[in-house]
């Protein structure tokens, strides 16, 4: 097991352009497509993996744009990928180390990496990274609406199909009244909002409101860099906080317990600059007793296909934002889909993140495309 590596002999950067099938609106901004890049990467033996970047072409929800993405991929993480034989991925975010931040361009990277080290070892990604369960529990996240009957209506349907948890977006003016109308309609379902820091300290009055709404938690109420006023206001309602933008690291999520800045933590693995990290949030969660979810940036089933791998170690105890192809796309890029039944996704069982890429439509929704090819392997073979 020691001298098992892997030498990354080129990479891909596909970039696609996917049409939702409906309009996604947040508090920052209004989705009505989505602009990504899926990595590709190949090994000495002609091994594949694939990954996905969630950067977004604006940076509304963090910093990074597809544009950075590629720049930080190509000049930097590429070539240290490339650098030197891979024994295992979790060395990647040591030699990464040096990058700062940019934190979804790691991932990408390092996803694709461990999916194609999962398959050189003839193992699901889930069971190489710790996976434990069998089965995933999914929730569904609902966009902002422009009616209280239309978002009822959506409610009710994700209700019919067994979503586990409705997860609802806010923003000022759209939140207390709905959100409240919501829970009078259906009493008994699991609820949470999502403000996507769009509020202040300033707002108390409206979380004073929402705390007796018996809501699951709140997701990242306030700032997008902050964790001292969501102390503040976790020490005043009963409703768990769960932050999203706040977190990057085991540090971040290390201080943000400390303080008491929430209670439940929302994992993305783009956010915090992959698996690895990831994992490393997960474990200190289950150790400081913090509920743990995955959450999701409207991936394709590539990305969704990590969120499940990674929805599968023990301390994900509440339901993910891991809704299937269907959610989304009219034909997701992946085969099989990622398809959910009543609620629940049951885990791929074969190696690597479990689903093939369809090749023909992906190339039919590329944009561009990168090839970055190992020059040292080359050299090596002349
Ligand atoms: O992918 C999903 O289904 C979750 C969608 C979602 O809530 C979201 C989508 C885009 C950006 C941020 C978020 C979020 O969780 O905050
Ligand atoms: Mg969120």
């Amino acid at each position: 097991m020691n001298d098992f590596q892997l030498q990354i002999k080129k990479v891909t950067l596909h970039k696609l352009f996917m049409k939702l099938k409906s309009p996604f609106e947040t508090s920052f901004g209004l989705f009505k497509d989505r602009e990504f890049f899926v990595i590709e990467v190949e090994d000495e033996t002609g091994e594949i993996g694939f990954g996905e970047s969630v950067a977004f072409a604006l940076p509304l929800y963090n910093e990074e744009t597809n544009k950075t993405v590629k720049h930080v991929l190509e000049d930097f993480l590429i070539p240290l990928a490339m650098d030197k034989p891979i024994h295992h991925p979790d060395e990647l975010s040591e030699r990464f180390k040096t990058i700062k931040r940019n934190y979804m361009a790691k991932s990408a990277i390092e996803g694709a990496i461990w999916d194609l080290y999962a398959k050189r070892r003839q193992q699901t990604l889930a069971e190489t990274i710790g996976g434990v369960k069998k089965e995933i529990e999914v929730g569904i996240s609902i966009g902002i609406q422009d009616s209280i009957e239309e978002l009822l209506k959506i409610v009710d349907g994700y209700v019919k199909q067994g979503y586990k948890r409705m997860k609802i977006k806010i923003k000022p003016g759209r939140d207390y009244e709905l959100i409240r109308k919501v829970r009078e309609k259906f009493p008994n379902i699991s609820i949470m909002v999502d403000a996507n820091s769009a509020y202040t300290l300033d707002d108390f009055s409206i979380f004073a409101k929402l705390d007796t709404l018996d809501l699951m938690m709140i997701e990242q109420p306030l700032a997008h860099d902050d964790i001292i006023d969501h102390a503040k206001l976790q020490a005043k309602i009963n409703t768990p906080i769960c932050l999203d933008e706040s977190i990057h690291s085991l540090e971040d999520a290390k201080k943000a317990i400390e303080l008491g800045s929430c209670k439940i933590i929302n994992i993305k693995v783009g956010r915090v600059g992959g698996i690895t990290e990831a994992k490393k949030i997960h474990d200190y969660c289950q150790k400081h007793g913090i509920d743990v979810w995955c959450g999701g940036m409207l991936e394709s089933g590539i990305g969704r296909a990590h969120n499940v791998a990674i929805s599968t170690l023990a301390q994900f105890t509440l339901p993910g934002d891991t809704a299937g192809s269907s959610r989304y796309w009219e034909e997701d890029i992946v085969d099989p889909e990622i398809e959910v039944r009543n609620g629940v996704i049951s885990v791929q069982d074969s190696p690597g993140i479990g689903h093939k890429l369809k090749r023909s439509l992906l190339e039919s929704l590329r944009t561009e495309m990168f090839v970055i090819q190992n020059k040292k392997m080359r050299e090596a073979k002349r």
